[in-house]
């Protein structure tokens, strides 16, 4: 696969890793304004670094465009006429519906709008993809991407923003739930470091349990808590606390957030 993506920032390195830890591409064109911060790269043999975008869309069979929301509309209509039909493109771009990327390059495109998360780069992202009509046939070839870089689902476009809330803004409400969770521990009597072990492979284990007993997460919870023991007291704590609420709403602010960026 000879692959491109336009705007390697954060998501678009996380997704070069992905793709070359597990050896699907043949040739990867990296782009940026400036690639001085992505020589890293350079290292692999199948990289080419480049700021020029066209040279990078004629050079590869799969387009992922990773940059801003804001800088996408320009660099389609600069490099439209190199499009070719047979390419397939994909935007992690949020909040940039398929609509308006066939407006500014046409319709007869394989479009496919994928919404990745960060660990793309250590082979866990859970993708969402959802293709223009086109695009359909070609779900499969992204699938093949992007479970290289974890799992994928296909869903509905009116889903995207939802899923972008879960599954990419997640990222980071995990990130702080294993961190309150370390906190507890030191004051608990744990060195940093320990705490910090302690909590991500805790956290690691409970979604690993999940994952290959197929179990709903109260049966599995049902197995820790010895009845009058120390689980449930500080489970019910946490709910008189409001951790189940504050989650929620916190995913709600997310989505109202989200869906005041023009799609
Ligand atoms: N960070 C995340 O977890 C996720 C981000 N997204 C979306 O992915 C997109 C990228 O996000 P980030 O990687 O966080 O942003 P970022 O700002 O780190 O990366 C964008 C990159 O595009 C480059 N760029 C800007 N104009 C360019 C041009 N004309 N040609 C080539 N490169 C250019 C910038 O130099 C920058 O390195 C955004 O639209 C974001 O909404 C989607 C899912 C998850
Ligand atoms: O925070 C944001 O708005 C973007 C979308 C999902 C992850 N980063």
């Amino acid at each position: 696969m000879k692959v491109a993506i336009i705007g390697a920032g954060s998501l678009g390195q996380s997704i070069a890793k992905g793709l070359l830890k597990n050896k699907v591409v043949s040739s990867l064109y990296l782009t940026k304004r400036n690639t001085s911060s992505i020589v890293g790269f350079e290292n692999y043999d199948e990289v080419i670094l480049t700021s020029n975008n066209k040279e990078a869309i004629k050079n590869a069979d799969i387009l992922i465009f990773a940059v801003q929301p804001r800088h996408l509309e320009k660099i389609l209509l600069d490099s439209k006429d190199l499009l070719r039909k047979e390419q397939l493109i994909i935007s992690v771009i949020t909040g940039f519906s398929i609509q308006k990327i066939e407006d500014i390059i046409g319709a007869n495109h394989f479009i496919i709008r994928a919404m990745p998360n960060t660990a793309a780069s250590v082979g866990q992202s859970m993708t969402c993809l959802s293709p223009n009509e086109k695009g359909i046939e070609k779900v499969e070839i992204a699938k093949t991407i992007f479970n290289s870089l974890g799992t994928s689902m296909q869903i509905p476009e009116e889903q995207l923003q939802a899923a972008t809330v879960i599954c990419a803004s997640g990222i980071a409400f995990w990130m702080r739930l294993i961190r309150a969770t370390t906190q507890g521990a030191i004051q608990l009597g744990f060195e940093a470091h320990e705490a910090h072990e302690l909590a991500m492979q805790t956290c690691f284990g409970a979604a690993s349990l999940l994952k290959e007993s197929g179990n709903h997460p109260e049966a599995e919870i049902d197995r820790v808590t010895t009845p009058g023991g120390c689980t449930i007291e500080g489970l019910n704590e946490m709910e008189h606390q409001g951790l189940s609420s504050s989650l929620i709403k916190g995913i709600n602010a997310s989505f109202e957030k989200i869906n005041q960026i023009k799609n």
